[in-house]
């Protein structure tokens, strides 16, 4: 199975072709483990439920200790029901065979401890195995304690993975197990230590298979990424278990397994540490269509909703993000430029959004209670305000008051525009945010009515006056017209207000001077304006980075906490808190513990090079405590200007201590396909080493040429590749293509795959067509390294289909793909 080891000796798959009957036998003496595993599990659900029964009994005693005995006993029992009763595919699905230890010592699983070989293990060419362990995807002990099957995660597994014929250790031959639920399917073996005639109770060892590596790799895709768990390699595995401390970068091309890694090592990191870890592991993905393909690897791995899985776009709540913008407004949006033009904007909005209600009617003046003050009303006479771009669309019905007329001591006092301008710039002095500014605004008004109400000039006695003044306010502030004059002029806004207001041009010039040029101003104005004056509207996914930021800027008053709603359940054993599952879907809980943290323990990002600085800053602040994995290819970026993500990263990330790995081995694309997108490789990132391909079909990758009929051409190729492969076809379009796309493939069924060209990142099919590649190039500033992850997709065959700009060669290799 291992690739690696293929790159440093030929693994040895067996010393000859096995006799007849002997993988049959072997299958036999595997599938005997399982059903002693299965009884012993079923043993195991028994004494779950036993402890089930015992605790609802001891639930009915009611003493306090009793009771939190009670729910340790449901909890453990909770656990194993719940682990035991999930059927897996290949729940066992490894074995080693190992020579005697140096030390003796056994581990806490049962196995022994020691990874190299005592001096004695091997007799010349001989050795006998000394000791036998199978790798699944949870551990199970008999009822003796010695270890039926060891977690994948154990120390005691990490020779399964680790083991090379370089440096074997102690393991002379590794299996891999096929099983689909009760049944063992085959097996597949490598030999590590070809030179060794190795016993195992005294009879040869048998050696079966042409390895598991080749057997998974082979296999057609679907929808749904697959756990690797039977067949991690060893540098793969290296990151995998790596110490939690700090960051752990992780760079290697297309298909050498970061997204595999990344999700196996949240599983690792979980069963290391579950108290520190459980719901507050966070990955994050490029797009919603890779959250969707990889979901399903952790439960695969025993892992039900501990790790919220989310797309960059969705990571603020009640934000989520359906579309994308056009390069050039993207580079605006995600640029760190933009921290600037936000500061301003979050004063700026202050000035001319309204709360987005009808503007605030003065009232008749009412008497004050003392018959000394009185509140004139709030007035909204409303300044111009608003938009700016004529259309009276944005900004609020009206903009801020700005008149504040009171009754005091008998006369009317009032704050006109140039006061309440001055009092605004006084209290957005600083940087703090303004949403918790609004006290302090309210203070320095109650200040500008008393003096202006001669009240310092009144009272000597400087007891008297505080006294007075506390009357004062609290005659003030106690009128409804106040509050209403407070609420329009110093609106609590909200993220989505500010964008909105952010679509006036001319207003956002403000906010821009000196950051932005005009283009790019106008730029970001017209995207924004999809949204109407309270930020309602369909965001893209890079206007959910800027919402993140506006939130921070604008800060969140404290508010009371919502009460739990009432639960029936909670009136019964205490289950639900315990055994979350059965009251939530894995989907539901991931959601809720998202929802419920911004603060995590761990995060993972997947596809890191396309960050934006303004997306790390969101991500960051989602991880200020957090051990970090972090995993990308700066080859497929498709952000314009790396330096500048590269020092957001930085920032964000801070003065950590990190780790760094690189992955060598491209494990999705055979070689003919790989070395075809070298060649984009070689212009995008001159100098820049391809992983290896660790196989090869034989089979070249097809050029066509469409010109400008690119429909029906995409169709009939779509056609034929659907006979030559057994599972999915992505076609990849350019980014503006996508819809008609749709079109020229309708009704061949669901194999069937249209994507643009920023969706394709790290998604993978068993055949790609890649359509007008110059296009695809021409698309942004990032178009090379684009095209090269669109070209990375295939897992078997790859069509490249050139459009009217590709100037095809008289074999249709387009101009961008020629030597
Ligand atoms: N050790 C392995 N055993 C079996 N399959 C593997 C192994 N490592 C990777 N693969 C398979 O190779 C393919 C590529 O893996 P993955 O998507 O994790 O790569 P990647 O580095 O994230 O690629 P990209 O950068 O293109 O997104 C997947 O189908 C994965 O299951």
């Amino acid at each position: 199975m291992a690739a690696q080891n293929a790159t440093h000796a030929q693994v040895a798959t067996g010393p000859q072709s096995e006799p007849d009957g002997v993988r049959d036998r072997e299958i036999g003496t595997e599938q005997q483990h399982l059903d002693r595993v299965y009884r012993r599990l079923e043993e195991k659900i028994h004494e779950a439920e036993f402890l089930m029964d015992d605790a609802a009994k001891r639930g009915q005693v009611g003493t306090p200790g009793a009771l939190a005995e009670r729910d340790a006993q449901v909890f453990r029992a909770g656990v194993h029901l719940n682990r035991l009763n999930s059927e897996f595919e290949d729940f066992l699905f490894g074995r080693i065979d190992l020579l005697l230890g140096k030390d003796g010592k056994k581990g806490p699983d049962g196995a022994y401890t020691s990874v190299e070989p005592a001096d004695d293990a091997v007799r010349g060419d001989r050795a006998e195995i000394a000791e036998t362990l199978h790798i699944g995807r949870i551990g199970v002990l008999d009822a003796d304690y010695s270890p039926l099957v060891i977690d994948w995660r154990a120390p005691a597994a990490a020779p399964f993975y680790r083991a090379t014929p370089v440096a074997p250790g102690r393991v002379v031959r590794r299996r891999v197990i096929r099983s689909k639920g009760r049944r063992v399917l085959g097996v597949e073996d490598d030999l590590l230590r070809p030179e060794l005639t190795a016993t195992l109770g005294g009879s040869a060892l048998p050696v079966v298979g042409d390895g598991a590596l080749m057997a998974a790799l082979g296999q057609a895709r679907s929808h749904t990424m697959r756990d690797i768990v039977s067949s991690i390699q060893a540098e793969q595995d290296m990151v995998i278990r790596a110490p939690a401390a700090s960051v752990t970068e992780v760079e290697g091309g297309p298909g050498t397994g970061k997204t595999a890694v990344a999700l196996h090592r949240a599983a690792y990191l979980l069963y290391q540490d579950r108290r520190r870890y459980a719901g507050g592991i966070l990955v994050v993905s490029p797009t919603p269509l890779l959250v969707a393909y990889t979901e399903g690897v952790l439960p695969s791995l025993g892992e039900e909703g501990q790790v919220a899985i989310r797309a960059v776009g969705s990571l603020v709540d009640g934000a989520e993000a359906d579309t994308y913008d056009e390069p050039a407004v993207a580079r605006i949006k995600g640029s760190s430029r933009m921290l600037k033009v936000l500061r301003k904007a979050v004063r700026g909005a202050l000035e001319g959004t309204g709360p987005g209600t009808a503007p605030v009617r003065p009232s008749a003046a009412p008497a004050g209670e003392d018959g000394q003050l009185s509140l004139d009303g709030a007035l909204a006479e409303g300044n111009a305000g608003g938009n700016g771009n004529g259309d009276g669309r944005r900004g609020g019905p009206a903009g801020p008051p700005d008149r504040l007329r009171v009754v005091a001591f008998g006369a009317r006092i009032e704050l006109g525009a140039e006061d309440l301008k001055r009092i605004r710039n006084t209290a957005l002095g600083g940087t703090a945010p303004v949403n918790l500014l609004r006290p302090r605004a309210r203070r320095l008004i109650l200040d500008a009515l008393w003096s202006r109400a001669g009240g310092p000039k009144r009272y000597t006695d400087p007891e008297l006056a505080a006294e007075a003044r506390s009357a004062f306010d609290e005659d003030i502030t106690t009128e409804d017209d106040f509050l209403a004059f407070l609420d329009a002029w110093w609106p609590e806004l909200t993220p989505r207000q500010v964008l909105a207001c952010m679509a006036d041009e001319k207003r956002l010039a403000r906010f821009s001077r000196r950051v932005l040029n005009p283009r790019e101003t106008r730029l970001l104005a017209r995207s924004l304006r999809r949204l109407d004056a309270a930020g309602r509207g369909p965001l893209s996914v890079h206007d959910v980075a800027l919402l993140d930021e506006l939130e921070t800027l604008l800060g969140a008053p404290a508010r009371p906490k919502k009460p739990r709603e009432y639960d029936p359940l909670d009136a019964l054993t205490g289950l639900e808190e315990l055994m979350p599952q059965r009251s939530e879907s894995r989907r539901e809980r991931a959601e809720r513990l998202a929802e419920e943290r911004r603060d995590y323990a761990h995060v993972i990002v997947d596809e890191a090079q396309d960050l934006t600085p303004m997306q790390w800053r969101m991500v960051g602040r989602r991880g200020r405590t957090a051990t970090w994995t972090i995993v990308g290819d700066p080859a497929q970026s498709s952000w314009s200007d790396p330096d500048e993500a590269a020092a957001a990263r930085d920032e964000a990330l801070g003065a950590r201590r990190r780790t760094r790995f690189r992955l060598t081995v491209n494990y999705r694309n055979p070689a003919e396909i790989a070395e075809l997108a070298a060649k984009v490789l070689a212009l995008a990132m001159p100098g820049m080493e391809s992983p290896a391909a660790v196989r090869s079909t034989g089979v070249v990758p097809r050029f066509a040429v469409a010109g400008a009929a690119l429909g029906p051409a995409v169709r009939a190729e779509a056609e034929h590749l659907l006979a030559d492969v057994e599972g999915t076809v992505g076609v990849v379009v350019p980014m503006g293509r996508r819809a008609e796309a749709r079109g020229w493939v309708a009704g061949l069924g669901d194999r069937v795959v249209v994507l643009g060209s920023l969706e394709a990142k790290g998604l993978e099919y068993d055949a790609t067509i890649v359509v007008s590649p110059a296009e695809i190039a021409d698309e942004s500033p990032a178009g090379l390294r684009v095209l090269y992850v669109a070209l990375t997709r295939a897992t078997q065959r790859l069509t490249v289909l050139s459009g009217e700009r590709d100037d095809p060669d008289a074999d249709g290799v387009p101009d961008l793909l020629r030597d």
